[in-house]
């Protein structure tokens, strides 16, 4: 069926956009497990009553190969110990489909991971594309002191695996505030890397 052309108007201060067909909002609880400080977490989820951390209002056209989800994702600023407010991070179910963002507002970094655990660290500022390419594990974080506010638009069959994440003990590498501002890459000292078997198994599915 031929579809109807869409325009959306996306607000960097609000981080929303009109003609959106869903919104979420992720809650500080729900990234339990996520950050090595737990028991700073749990506090900060108690002090600050449980906050929303970063919301999503996106098109979706349906999921035909094809065709494109966009939206627009809005991160608060913040931090959990000693490291700053982030996504839950995934691979794309379908490892190979591609994603772009486009900083609006704020300041932010796109940590990637390859699957043989390279990482990839890309700045986000206003008016900067970052892409994505197939293959990387992709999480976004707020470094900055403001709202990080950024477009994203990616293949509409794509899907997202966590699992991924779960199953290394996190990703290879965290990114802390360092003292007096800015930030700094640190070991994951608890990471697993996948074995090489997994490695050629997941890229090759989509060879
Ligand atoms: O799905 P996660 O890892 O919580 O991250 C959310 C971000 O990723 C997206 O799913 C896009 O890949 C957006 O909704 C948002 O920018
Ligand atoms: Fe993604």
């Amino acid at each position: 069926m031929l579809r109807e052309p869409v325009t959306s108007v996306v607000s960097p201060e609000t981080g929303g956009m009109s003609g959106n067909t869903g919104r979420y909002e992720k809650r500080l609880s729900d990234l339990a497990g996520l950050y090595e400080d737990a028991a700073a977490h749990q506090a900060l989820v108690e002090k600050l009553a449980d906050p929303v951390v970063y919301d999503v209002e996106d098109f979706r056209p349906g999921n035909h190969s094809g065709d494109l989800i966009y939206g627009v994702t809005r991160m608060n600023p913040g931090r959990v110990g000693r490291e700053f407010f982030l996504t839950r991070g995934h691979i794309h179910a379908k490892a190979d489909r591609p994603e772009i963002y486009y900083g609006q507002k704020g300041h932010g970094l796109m940590q990637l991971e390859s699957p043989d655990g390279e990482t990839r660290i890309v700045e986000i500022g206003p008016q900067t594309i970052c892409y994505v390419p197939p293959f990387w594990i992709h999480r976004s974080i707020n470094v900055g002191d403001e709202d990080l506010v950024m477009v994203f638009a990616y293949p509409s069959d794509s899907g997202q695996d966590y699992g991924i994440i779960e199953a290394s003990n996190g990703m290879r590498h965290r990114v802390v505030a360092k003292d007096g501002g800015g930030w700094a890459l640190i070991d994951n000292p608890a990471y697993k890397p996948r074995r090489p078997e997994t490695v050629v198994a997941l890229m090759k599915q989509y060879a």
